[in-house]
This record gives structure tokens, C-alpha cells and sequence, in this order.
């Protein structure tokens, strides 16, 4: 309001000026140009008032202005009556140097700002990143846990064809004979083995001692694959129980799993007729 009542004054002044002028014999049109321009610079330091904070700025425009307005009088009062009226250019010069100076100054503030903020932005971006990794992978192992599994399961089974339900046999023997340390450890060598037998984004750790993973229907060998992946923790005494079941698109995830579980539980029954080389 008080700006729009501002911009209103000094475009009445402005006219009033440019008449009354217009009408004196001793009219030149470079005056209305100096009024013109005045009337321009003082609206458009009034319209930014209100949302400059930047002292130095208002300055040099204030100083400029004045510099305009000097510009004008020197039609009507003379240099003898007041001398200062040889200054206009000179104020003109040193408020439009002051303004370039506060943008360049302002700019280099912004700039440092924005520095801040990208640096923010990108350590929020990490902290993002690290979150939604933490919530997807297995803690220990780090490879995907059972959310991730269900999430990304209608993906997984759209290129993978076969899913393998594991269990460890006598985990909890070889976890108290050996202490938890070296249970944590057998947890890690076996999937690091499920890794490299099925590639980082098949592989998930769905419980304590189970996990699933995804392969191609191809022939697989089930007693070639346990000793593969018992490699590294046969010696702790620990055997495996593989399930299997065929992925199928019809069907909910969760019945899947469901049948690869039982396949495994059948697996299970004969852990104890299972032959394990070095068995402690
Ligand atoms: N070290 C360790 N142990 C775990 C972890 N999570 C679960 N367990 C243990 O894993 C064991 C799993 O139990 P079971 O599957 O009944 O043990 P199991 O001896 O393999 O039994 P079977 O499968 O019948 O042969 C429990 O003793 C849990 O305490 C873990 O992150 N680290």
C-alpha cells in the first residue's frame, strides 16, 4: 500500500514536472529524459524497498538518485546559487560503482550460500542412500534382507526362473560349540559363496540361518551346489537343506516361498544321513 501510494506520488511529480517544464520557454527534451529517468530509478527503489535488506545497495541507488535529481534542477536554479549542482555526474558515477560493488558482494554471499545448501543437498542425499540401503540389505551379511526379497520379487522372478530356499543344517551347535563370533562369520562366508554362485541381486538373507536365491531353471545339481557353498564352513560341522520351487507369475510370492520351504523341509529330513567331509 505505502509502495503503491509512492510509485503514485513520484509519477505525479514527474507529470506535474514534465507539464509545468513543457510550458516554459526555455524547454529542452533532454530535461523531460532526465525526469523520465528519475521517475524510473525512485519507483523502482520503492517497489524494492520493502524486500532489499542490502544497506549498501539502497545506497548506491539512493546516491544516484540523487545524482538524477541534481541533474534535473541545474535546468532551473543556477551553479552560482548552489554548487552542488556540478556534482550530478560525479553522484550519478559513485552511486552506480556502490551498486555494481553491493551486487558483486551480494552475489559472493549468495554464492557461498549456495555452496552450503549443495553441500546440505548432497549429505542429505548420502543419508538417503544409506538409509534405503540399510533398510533393504542384512546387517551382517549385507546382502538383501527379507523386505527386499518380497519387494523386489515379482522383478527377480521375472528374470530368474528357479528359487532356492537354504537352510543351514546344525547352526546352533556350531554357534555354541564355536560362540556367536564365529556363527556370524559362517553366516558371511555362506553368502559371500551365494554371491558368487548367484550374483549380488539374487541372493537374500530371510532369517537366522535362511536364505533364498534365484537362478535360471537350468539342470542345477543340488549335491554339486551344497558342497559348493559349504566349501568355506563344512569344518564347522554345519550341513545345508535346499528347497526348490519354479517361479511362476500367477502365483503370490509368499506361496512360492511357501513351496520351496516345504521342498527344503523335505531336504531336511535326510541332514543326518548327509555325508560332510571333515566334520568336526
Ligand atoms: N551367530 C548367529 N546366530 C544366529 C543369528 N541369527 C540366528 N542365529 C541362530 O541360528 C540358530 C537357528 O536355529 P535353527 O535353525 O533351529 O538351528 P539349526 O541348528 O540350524 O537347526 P536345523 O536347521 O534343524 O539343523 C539359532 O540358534 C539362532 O540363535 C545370527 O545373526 N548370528
Amino acid at each position: 500500500m505505502v509502495v503503491r501510494g509512492l510509485l503514485v506520488l513520484i509519477w505525479l511529480i514527474v507529470a506535474l514536472f514534465t507539464v509545468w517544464k513543457f510550458n516554459q520557454p526555455d524547454f529542452y527534451w533532454d530535461t523531460f529524459e532526465e525526469i523520465f529517468w528519475f521517475g524510473l530509478t525512485t519507483s523502482l527503489i520503492a517497489l524494492s524497498l520493502p524486500h532489499f535488506k542490502n544497506k549498501l545497495l539502497l545506497f548506491g541507488w539512493a546516491l544516484y538518485c540523487a545524482g538524477l535529481l541534481l541533474d534535473i534542477t541545474d535546468d532551473f536554479i543556477s551553479d552560482a546559487t548552489f554548487p552542488l549542482l556540478v556534482l550530478d555526474t560525479s553522484l550519478k558515477n559513485i552511486g552506480f560503482l556502490i551498486t555494481c560493488y553491493g551486487m558483486f558482494a551480494m552475489i559472493l554471499t549468495k554464492r557461498s550460500v549456495i555452496g552450503l545448501l549443495n553441500q546440505e543437498i548432497e549429505q542429505r542425499q548420502k543419508l538417503e542412500a544409506q538409509l534405503r540401503y540399510e533398510a533393504n540389505h542384512d546387517p551382517l551379511t549385507q546382502i538383501g534382507n527379507r523386505k527386499a526379497c518380497f519387494e523386489t520379487f515379482n522383478d527377480v522372478s521375472n528374470k530368474k526362473s528357479l528359487l532356492f530356499y537354504f537352510d543351514l543344517d546344525d547352526f546352533k551347535h556350531a554357534n555354541d560349540k564355536y560362540g556367536h563370533h564365529v556363527g556370524d562369520n559362517i553366516l558371511k562366508a555362506f553368502s559371500t559363496s551365494l554371491v558368487k554362485e548367484f550374483g549380488d541381486a539374487f541372493c537374500f538373507r530371510i532369517g537366522g540361518d535362511e536364505f533364498v536365491a534365484f537362478a535360471d531353471n537350468t539342470h542345477v545339481d543340488v549335491s554339486v551346489l551344497r558342497d559348493l557353498l559349504l566349501e568355506h564352513i563344512f569344518e564347522y560341522g554345519v550341513g545345508l537343506s535346499i528347497g526348490t520351487a519354479e517361479t511362476n507369475p500367477q502365483e503370490q510370492p509368499d506361496t512360492i516361498v511357501q513351496r520351496a520351504d516345504s521342498s527344503m523341509y523335505s531336504d531336511k529330513a535326510s541332514k543326518i544321513v548327509r555325508t560332510r567331509p571333515r566334520q568336526n
